[in-house]
């Protein structure tokens, strides 16, 4: 048999390392005679030689032995093959590293990389630290601790290569620990690597996620039809130098083998452009706002496109501010309950969440009613303060506690999630889609902020003069206590309702999505919410013409009939003033009902383009 030359190529940062954190029982030593494969998916080393390889291996040894995926497979390796450049993570018996033969087939190339040879098989016995120390080259060992893997480890190569697009940071378990997952989106050539498994990229957005870290311990494999997920414990150094533990999730997309949902009948309308593209673009936080008329499908597009960010690396968050939500009928999942809820199915973390608006506006009810509304009133009728009774009368607060204007619990549901997004926990979510409510509601909505920023402030004044007109007497009541916090709270109500307003305004991160049909009514009501829109300076570039009738050779008449006004609605749409300028997204009418993940990223793959 001809030897095999065995060349190995490490990179100089290779470093190595062993922990001594779970040895493993003398049962499962393997002899000294004994091939192990390095691979933690297929058992496949012994089989083949190991290639004489100009080809040659950059080794990252990792210390891994505390790595659960196989009870032989307690070491672990990452390694760039030189030949075709991929980038594998395997593990292997540490025994068998130690007194066997251990071999690495490449993903790739499918060429093998003699990993150790203590047997002599295929010349001088040893291992990888030999033939790297007799290149002169650096092996570096370390333990789990001081593993520390960089992005560009992960990723195989260099990250500037890679359209990094999102990240997911941390939330905290109860246990305190962190639990980290990375999510990263790739170029489309790296994508169609990423589908034979070959290699992956990852990113941080966050400036205080850390530079550098390492997966010690393997927890989970998760497979569904179009990725893997690694779930692992990590360690990394974030900047204020102390080691940290999480977990890691890493998904490698696979080739999508079926779509799992099925239409029996889908004309896809004229060429649908929706820039999906510069939609899903940037690392940096966007808010998607989806409204429109009653019934439209504002949800189902609202919620496809939540799908669809997931889907291509963004950590996304849908939220219905309809006081009737239907997030959780379109995803056939339960999504109640006012909190964060994950979505099963997409490739990457989708969460939803229903605000609770009767539970928004009874907040805003007792924070008012603490210190501007009828307590404030009744306080003042007690002291005799007659001409402030006359300001609150100016500032029709009982009108506004006693029947809370419509739009006010949306108001109040986005200024919420804002408070959410705000908090750290939440700084993972790089695209926000807002399922909101019905028009009319979102008017109001939209010139609400300045109408509460206006009366919040005027309570505010009140409360202040007040404090200096009886501070002497409401000492003696031992009320201030009381009023201060209900006066702070209310300030912060007024700074988030500022927020809302300005992120409404903001033309960078926000766009609203006008969602309607190709009927004369709901294009009349778009044409009005567009030029609302305008007027309050909310950008609004996209307007999704939802369940149009699909062209057909039967003799349908009535079908023939419906599609002939929809064809007429959209020629209004054509020569609207408000509605010709905007990006003309056509959607079909399908002949099931969109509801569930799969059904969604269908729908989503035919709008989002
Ligand atoms: N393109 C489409 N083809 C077929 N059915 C659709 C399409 N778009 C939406 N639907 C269906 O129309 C119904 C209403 O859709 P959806 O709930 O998304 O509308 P909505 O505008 O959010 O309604 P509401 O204002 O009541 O919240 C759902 O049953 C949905 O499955």
């Amino acid at each position: 048999m001809a030897e095999p030359t065995r060349q190995f190529l490490p990179s100089t940062s290779a470093h190595f390392g062993i922990s001594e954190y779970h040895r493993r029982g003398l049962q499962t030593l393997i002899n000294s005679n004994s091939v192990t494969d390095a691979d933690q998916e297929q058992h496949e080393a012994g089989n083949s030689m190991p290639s004489k390889s100009n080809d040659s291996s950059a080794v990252k040894l990792s210390a891994t032995s505390n790595l659960k995926t196989s009870a032989r497979h307690d070491l672990a390796m990452i390694f760039t093959c030189k030949v075709c450049e991929t980038r594998s993570v395997k593990t292997a018996c540490r025994e068998s590293y130690e007194k066997g033969v251990v071999v690495a087939r490449c993903g790739g190339c499918n060429n093998l990389h003699l990993i150790a040879d203590h047997l002599g098989w295929f010349g001088e016995p040893g291992s990888i630290e030999d033939f790297l120390a007799a290149r002169g080259e650096e092996v570096k060992k370390g333990s789990v601790d001081t593993l520390n893997l960089t992005l560009e480890d992960l990723a195989g190569r260099e990250l500037s290569t890679c359209d990094l697009i999102s990240s997911v940071q941390s939330q905290r378990n109860s246990r305190s620990t962190f639990f980290v997952s990375l999510c990263w989106q790739i170029t489309r050539t790296s994508k169609a690597k990423l589908r034979n498994m070959t290699t992956a990229a990852c990113c941080f957005r966050s400036t205080s996620l850390p530079s550098s870290f390492s997966i010690h311990k393997k927890l989970a494999v998760k497979r569904n039809s179009n990725a893997v997920s690694f779930m692992g414990l990590l360690s990394f150094s974030p900047k204020t130098s102390s080691f940290s533990t999480g977990l890691i999730s890493i998904s490698l997309k696979q080739r999508r083998s079926k779509n799992s949902f099925q239409v029996r009948a889908v004309v896809a309308p004229s060429e649908a452009v929706s820039g999906f593209d510069e939609m899903v673009a940037g690392t940096q936080r966007k808010y998607y706002m989806l409204g429109g008329k009653g019934g439209v499908g504002k949800t189902s597009c609202a919620a496809s496109l939540a799908v669809k960010f997931a889907n291509n690396g963004h950590p996304t968050l849908v939220v219905s501010t309809d006081p009737a939500h239907s997030l959780s009928d379109s995803f056939a999942q339960d999504l109640t309950g006012g909190q964060l809820v994950p979505v099963e199915g997409p490739d990457f973390p989708l969460f939803a969440l229903e605000i609770n608006p009767e539970k928004a506006r009874e907040e805003f009810r007792n924070v008012t009613q603490k210190d501007g509304g009828t307590g404030v009133k009744d306080f003042m009728d007690g002291m005799g303060l007659g001409m402030l009774v006359e300001q609150l009368g100016e500032l029709k607060l009982g009108e506004l506690l006693d029947t809370p204007p419509p739009g006010l619990d949306e108001a109040i549901a986005i200024s919420k999630v804002i408070q959410f997004l705000e908090s750290q926990e939440y700084s993972m979510f790089t695209r926000i889609v807002f399922d909101t409510a019905p028009t009319g509601h979102t008017l109001r909505l939209l010139s609400l902020p300045d109408f509460l920023d206006a009366s919040i402030g005027k309570i505010l004044k009140l409360r202040e003069k007040i404090a200096s007109a009886t501070s002497a007497i409401k000492s003696v009541f031992g009320q201030e206590q009381n009023r201060q916090g209900a006066s702070d709270k209310l300030e912060r109500l007024r700074e988030r309702m500022v927020k809302v307003r300005e992120l409404f305004r903001d033309t960078d991160s926000t766009e609203f999505v006008i969602v309607t049909i190709p009927t004369v009514m709901a294009v009349s009501e778009s044409s009005r919410l567009s030029e609302s829109l305008k007027k309050e300076n909310v950008p609004v570039k996209r307007l999704i013409v939802n369940q149009i009738i699909p062209p057909s050779a039967s003799d349908c008449k009535f079908c023939a009939m419906k599609r002939k006004d929809q064809m007429r609605a959209l020629e209004m749409i054509k020569s609207d003033s408000e509605l010709s300028s905007l990006m003309l997204i056509e959607a079909p009418l399908v002949d099931v009902e969109i509801r569930g993940v799969p059904a969604l990223r269908f729908m989503g793959d035919i709008i989002w383009k």
